[in-house]
């Protein structure tokens, strides 16, 4: 294991994160072979070894600085407590963290189950989120780890609500719970430990997300317009710091390009057709740095 390079890279062995971060380091430019079975790689073209970890554990490998930068859960890294410094969120992974109840019950307020009995895989987060309710009202409540399917702790009989992920509200309406009050948002973010002394890697591997990220997120669009159309045009793809416009060997044409939100990109397309804009053609863009 000497020869590994000393800078440590985690990211989630399987799970929910694991496909998006697979994409981010690849979008990255982090290539790397994995051994079958084998939880460590070392990256191709720069001194990362790659480990793959319980998204749950990655929190307090970075926090204790046994690796020096990871990706998982906001949640995960507000349950585990220890201090890490956050790069920067990447836009997957989004879900939030939620009391939930038996709908037969009917609970309308959170409070009400101070007291009870909780089922979650979060008892740290969950512990604070009761804590004020429960010196308010002299009662301890009684939260109690499971490790998955947290969602059928109430049908079982083991807990009065649950404190479990919500992203589509799928698993909780299937199990019979409903929403009685949020206690975080969470997304997929990329941390580092604050003491690591390999602040250039860091960042480098930090750039290199970001422009993957925002690449995934913008896109190009060109078209032709009428030059007294351009001001109209503009205000529709204003870009990041202003359009791109190139005079067209046609008098008084121009061909125009801009960065535009991938979510906007129908819609504008669409209002660039009604002011007359022709040739409107849409371009993914594979990597950036801005
Ligand atoms: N339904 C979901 N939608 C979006 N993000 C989610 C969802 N469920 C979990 N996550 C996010 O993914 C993280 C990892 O969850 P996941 O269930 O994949 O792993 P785990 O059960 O903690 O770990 P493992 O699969 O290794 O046991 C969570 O901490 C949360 O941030
Ligand atoms: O709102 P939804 O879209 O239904 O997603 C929420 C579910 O996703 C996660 O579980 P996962 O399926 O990862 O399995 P787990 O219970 O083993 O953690 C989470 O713990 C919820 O149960």
């Amino acid at each position: 294991m000497s020869q590994l390079p000393s800078f440590r890279l985690a990211i989630p062995k399987k799970g929910r994160l694991y496909e998006k971060c697979s994409s981010v380091l690849s979008g990255a430019g982090l290539e790397y072979r994995r051994e079958a079975r084998l939880d460590v790689a070392v990256c191709k073209d720069m001194p990362v070894t790659l480990v793959f970890l319980p998204a749950s554990d990655i929190a307090n490998y970075v926090g204790l600085g046994d690796v020096d930068m990871g990706i998982t859960g906001e949640d995960v890294v507000a349950e585990s407590g220890v201090t890490v410094k956050k790069e920067m969120a990447l836009g997957f992974g989004k879900c939030k963290l939620c009391v939930q109840a038996p709908v037969r019950r009917g609970v309308t307020d959170v409070t009400d189950l101070a007291g009870g009995r909780i089922c979650t895989s979060f008892p740290e987060l969950t512990k604070k989120f009761f804590a004020p309710t429960d010196t308010e009202k002299g009662v301890d409540t009684n939260v109690r780890f499971v490790s998955g399917s947290v969602e059928a702790a109430c049908g079982l009989g083991l807990a009065d609500a649950v404190v479990d992920l919500v992203e589509t509200g799928t698993t909780m309406k299937a199990a019979g719970l409903e929403i009685v009050a949020e206690v975080m948002q969470s997304e997929a973010i990329l941390i580092s430990n604050p003491n690591s002394k390999q602040v250039d890697i860091i960042n480098l591997i930090k750039k290199r997300m970001e422009g993957y990220i925002t690449a995934t997120k913008f896109m190009m669009i060109t078209y032709n317009i009428s030059k007294s159309l351009l001001a109209k045009a503009s205000a529709i793809t204003p870009g990041k710091t202003s359009p791109t416009v190139t005079p067209l060997e046609t008098e008084g044409m121009c061909a125009v390009s801009a960065l535009i939100n991938k979510s906007a990109s129908a819609q504008k397309m669409d209002e660039l057709m009604a002011i007359g804009a022709t040739d409107i053609l849409l371009f993914a863009i594979s990597n950036s740095r801005m």
